[in-house]
């Protein structure tokens, strides 16, 4: 099953256009949307989710109209939004199985087999009866993958899954999502390059409303190879690189900045040649204005 998101876009009334004519063909497995805070990624993911109107456009999952047959789509649909909302009184088990209950799994025993199997799946076994105001913030994020899962959607929407989980937690999220069938479109939106890059076989890049590259990673550091350039600066000249040349990243190793420019050939002598990441191609698809190839200036 694919999604497909055509000319969609969406002003607020109070003038922000958070999207502008977006259009994704999303297939199965996981797609990773990536842009800065404000970019509009939730704004899309609550269009997709049909939770929110957009002005003009259209979605499909497979043959389902998103827009027009709502009902249908939250039968196939499971959404983890940014903040998960849980009630702190409630144990995970009993919370589940209410939400089980909402999507339609009246049987109680069939639901008693449908929360175990999440549970388990999501590790929280352990923590069943335990109430939600208990659990941190990593278990939040699994319970909220554990309710998204429930009946098996062919449509996963998770919004920013790793801010604020530590890296050990992040982690063991970030394998929990990975395992999820490949069957389903798996539509992770976040901030943080490095989801992208150990998760998702497909990306598009939003800024400012726009989908400004879409493709696959791999792909795309493929096509920076050789174009990446490594020099330590200080903090002197630094603004003199950054106006003579496309500086994609600076990073501080050791108090020293190290520049990364983006130049078809080496910018001058002092240049090391990188390996491209997902980071450079991040910020050079980010750059406003980018200059393809800067003038070699010694
Ligand atoms: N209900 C709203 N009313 C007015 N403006 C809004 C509303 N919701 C979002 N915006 C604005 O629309 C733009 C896109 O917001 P959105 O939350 O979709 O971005 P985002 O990429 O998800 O950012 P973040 O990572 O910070 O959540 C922002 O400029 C935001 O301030």
């Amino acid at each position: 099953m694919t999604l497909t998101i055509e000319n969609v876009s969406k002003t607020y009334p109070n003038g922000t256009r958070a999207l502008d004519d977006v259009s994704l063909t999303i297939p199965p497995g996981m797609f990773g949307l990536l842009g800065p805070n404000g970019a509009g990624k939730s704004t899309l993911m609550r269009t997709v989710a049909a939770l929110q109107e957009p002005d003009t456009g259209s979605v499909h999952l497979g043959d389902i109209n998103a827009l027009e047959e709502k009902q249908t789509l939250r039968k196939r649909l499971g959404y983890l939004p940014q903040e998960v909302g849980v009630y702190d009184n409630v144990s995970a088990e009993t919370l589940l199985d209410h939400f089980a209950t909402l999507k339609g799994i009246t049987d109680r025993s069939e639901r008693r087999r449908v929360v175990d199997a999440l549970l388990n799946r999501v590790n929280l076994d352990g923590a069943r009866d335990q109430n939600l105001g208990g659990y941190s913030g990593g278990m939040k994020r699994r319970f909220g993958i554990a309710v998204a899962l429930i009946g098996d959607p062919d449509l996963i929407i998770v919004d920013e899954p790793t801010a604020g989980l530590d890296p050990a937690e992040r982690v063991r999220f970030l394998n929990l999502l990975s395992e999820i069938g490949e069957d389903s479109v798996v539509l992770l939106s976040t901030h943080i390059v490095a989801d992208v890059r150990e998760l998702c076989t497909q990306m598009a890049i939003i800024r400012e409303g726009e989908i400004i590259f879409e493709g696959a990673p791999e792909a795309a550091i493929a096509d920076l190879e050789g174009q990446i350039w490594r020099k330590t600066v200080t903090k002197e000249t630094l603004p003199e690189h950054e106006e003579t040349r496309n500086v994609v990243s600076t990073k501080l190793v050791a108090g020293r900045p190290v520049i990364r420019v983006h130049a078809s050939a080496r910018p001058g002598p002092d240049f090391e040649a990188a390996d491209p990441d997902l980071e450079d191609v991040y910020f050079t698809q980010m750059r406003t204005g980018a200059r393809e190839d800067a003038p070699v200036v010694a």
